[in-house]
């Protein structure tokens, strides 16, 4: 039957191909006659073809953004009707310890069939094929510019058309959303270049952080947290007002004081995806705007350490400067270095402020922009400016109340001798949060010896529980001693001024 299928459909098109051919005959037959069969041509051909089909391409008309009907399809199929295919395609996911079994899904050129409601529906996946030979496209897809993209084609009998369209697709995408509802898996994406092209790539992201374990002033935390929320709850809010619904968060502050560990526990609290975009890899205004447009809605966009970018900026301006002198207007103004060196990317700073708040920016909702920085005041004022950055939030050095909330998460303890004096301390030095974090953690000491303790369970557990607790009070007594040792040498480097 699936012959029969492949014969009516390229009977139709030899069909259409002929109406073409018979439209542009000689000159000699009568143009009344040409115009008549020319017009017949459909007629004939949908009277011998009992069969329609619809394409779904993998990507939209405007080969911008990923057709989400394509994604549909290829999960419909493989969760359905993958009993009769013989071309298979095997994939193990990167969570592979969550799910051990392969993903079998079809392959290309493979055609399967559904039968739905008495009727039945012939499925088969194209490859990616060339097209457009000899003329220039200017294509946002991966791979070859002149590239047709993968897609599927559907054929079913042409009395079943009311029932395809009014029932069966939209059937194919109430199962899409269950089963993305239902595995969901929340991903780290990041963009790369192939054949000269970014992409975004991903993998799955579970981040250990949390918003109660970051050790951070507790007003500012749940003054974060409830803006977070508000955001979330904020539909009709953002609309209300006209305003696309996204916020900008810029994060400052020095090295190792949470800022990268506050993007994973947003991502936790919202269960949002998270792109990390890295602007040194995006060679242009335009590819900053495909990456953009490839994003999904509920996610956190973020670029890291935009200062470094900055410096580049500040040069550029300063260039840009030299160049106004020169007479040259300042039309060039590159930001940033590609990472490979060879060539300079041209993503300017009215690029990436429309990025985050220009009229694409709009394109999707529900999305978070994240800037992080070191040093705050290097960072251009148009970037920084309430609406662009809603929000801005420091993180700094690690003060007592933070310290307290570190030995809970790491010792499990609220209170030791020694706690007066590393609160005197840390008043008195500049330390990182990571500084302290890595002194209260008992490395492989304390966990050789549970290790031990736990094999002994069987024999006598009462002791077991008793000295697992002398353990963890070891291992506290060791920690903090150690961290006083780091805080006073702190102390020392601090009061002691640097040589010439
Ligand atoms: N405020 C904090 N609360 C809890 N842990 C923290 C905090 N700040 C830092 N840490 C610990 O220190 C490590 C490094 O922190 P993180 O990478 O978030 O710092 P950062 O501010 O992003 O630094 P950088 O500016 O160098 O990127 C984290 O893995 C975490 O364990
Ligand atoms: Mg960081």
């Amino acid at each position: 039957m699936a012959l029969s299928v492949e014969k009516w459909v390229g009977f139709g098109s030899a069909m259409a191909g002929f109406g073409l051919l018979w439209s542009r005959m000689p000159e000699h037959v009568h143009e009344e006659t040409r115009y008549i069969i020319s017009s017949l041509a459909p007629m004939v051909m949908s009277y011998f073809n009992p069969y329609e089909q619809i394409t779904i391409s993998e990507y939209g008309e405007e080969r911008f953004q990923r057709n989400k009907m394509f994604d549909a399809v290829s999960t419909y199929l493989t969760s359905t009707c993958l009993d009769g295919a013989r071309k298979l395609k095997a994939e193990l996911r990167h969570n592979s310890k969550d799910d051990p079994l392969p993903r079998i899904i079809m392959d290309e050129d493979q055609e399967v069939v559904d039968n739905f409601d008495g009727a039945r529906m012939w499925w088969r996946l194209y490859p990616r094929s060339a097209k457009n030979l000899g003329r220039t496209v200017i294509s946002y897809l991966p791979g070859d510019v002149d590239d047709e993209p993968r897609r599927y084609r559907l054929v079913f009998h042409k009395r079943h058309r009311q029932l395809v369209l009014d029932t069966y697709l939209p059937r194919v995408v109430d199962q899409w959303r269950e089963l993305i509802a239902k595995n969901r898996q929340r991903t780290l994406f990041t963009n790369y270049v192939v054949d000269g092209k970014s992409n975004w790539s991903s993998v799955p992201f579970n981040p250990p952080a949390k918003f109660d374990m970051l050790a951070m002033d507790h007003a500012k935390k749940t003054e974060i947290l409830n803006d977070l929320r508000s955001f979330r709850e904020g539909k009709e809010n953002h609309s209300k007002v006209g305003k696309a619904w996204k916020r900008g968060y810029l994060l400052h502050g020095p090295p190792g004081t949470g800022k990268s560990t506050m993007i994973g526990a947003m991502a936790n609290f919202l269960d949002y995806d998270v792109y990390d975009l890295d602007l040194t890899s995006v060679k242009d205004n335009s590819e900053l705007r495909k990456l953009f447009l490839d994003t999904t809605d509920k996610s956190i966009i973020v670029i890291e350490d935009i200062d470094a970018i900055e410096v580049e900026l500040t040069t550029n301006r300063k260039d840009k400067k030299a160049a106004n002198e020169d007479g040259n207007n300042g039309k060039h103004h590159v930001v940033v270095e590609l990472s490979n060196n060879t060539e300079k990317s041209k993503v300017t700073l009215s690029g990436l402020l429309g990025f985050v708040d220009g009229l694409w920016s709009a394109c999707g909702s529900e999305r978070i922009f994240v800037f992080t920085t070191n040093h705050v005041d290097r960072l251009d004022p148009a970037l920084t400016r309430r609406g662009r950055m809603d929000s801005h939030i420091e993180l700094s050095y690690c003060r007592f109340e933070a310290f307290k909330m570190l030995a809970k998460t790491y010792l499990d303890i609220t209170e030791h001798s020694q706690f007066d004096e590393i609160g005197r301390l840390l008043e008195e030095t500049n330390t990182t949060p990571a500084e302290v974090a890595y002194n209260l953690m008992p490395f492989g000491k304390r966990d050789s010896e549970i290790d031990r303790l736990l094999d002994e369970i069987d024999g006598a557990s009462a002791d077991v529980a008793n000295n697992l607790t002398r353990v963890k009070k070891r291992d506290a007594d060791n920690c903090l001693a150690g961290l006083l040792e780091t805080l006073k040498k702190a102390k020392l480097e601090y009061a002691t001024p640097p040589m010439d």
